[in-house]
């Protein structure tokens, strides 16, 4: 397994070590003791499962403090870009994103912490995308940032005509207008 820093501090690149033979792969997906010492701290509580086809941008999501979820994001079918935004108010790198293809191909896993807003587009015919959290689901503690945010400039690379967004997301404020919800600290 090798271990890739980001730009963004905490923001972490997992390569997991791959087994191949003619019958195809085996990967280890998570082990709590390696991720440890690895520097991966969470303690994961709950997975997800979504899939989306072509064009689909999915966030920019976050839940408010202490219900904050760290993610540990995988892509088992098709190719996604992977965003993160950093919302943590002291850290050098407040309101910088970082984006990367996370794929069925590549098999990279992105860990995200708590602090940062997450979202993605689909770049394939369809995606499943999978992730784990360590803090529960809370309909009431979600909160987002528009996808096309005039300051974050994020390259979703689809072209606006084929983005597809869900009503609740078409409406999110801007990340200035979120700004007061953002309590995090690196
Ligand atoms: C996130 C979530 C949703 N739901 C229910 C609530 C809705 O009835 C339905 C779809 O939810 P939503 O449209 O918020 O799903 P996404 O747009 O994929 O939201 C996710 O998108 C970005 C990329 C994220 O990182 C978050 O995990 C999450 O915000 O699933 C649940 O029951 N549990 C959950 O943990």
């Amino acid at each position: 397994m090798e271990i890739i820093n980001t730009e963004i501090p905490n923001l972490i690149i997992i390569k997991p070590e791959v087994y191949s033979d003619p019958r195809g792969y085996f990967l280890e997906s998570f082990s709590e003791k390696r991720y440890k010492e690895a520097g991966i701290n969470a303690q994961f509580i709950q997975d997800n499962i979504s899939k989306s086809s072509y064009g689909v941008i999915r966030g920019l999501h976050y839940q408010l403090a202490p219900y904050s979820q760290s993610k540990l994001v995988s892509v088992i079918e098709g190719t996604i870009l992977d965003v993160a935004v950093d919302l943590r108010k002291n850290s050098p790198t407040f309101g910088q994103h970082f984006a990367i293809e996370l794929s069925d191909e590549n098999k990279l896993q992105f860990f995200i912490p708590q602090g940062f807003a997450h979202g993605f587009s689909v770049l394939s015919e369809s995606a499943v995308v999978v992730y784990k959290c360590d803090n529960y689901f809370s309909q009431e503690a979600e909160r987002g940032i528009a996808y096309n945010d005039a300051n974050l400039k994020i390259d979703w690379k689809i072209p606006a005509e084929k983005a597809i967004i869900s009503s609740k997301d078409s409406i999110l404020p801007s990340f200035k207008e979120a700004e007061h919800n953002f309590v995090y600290s690196i």
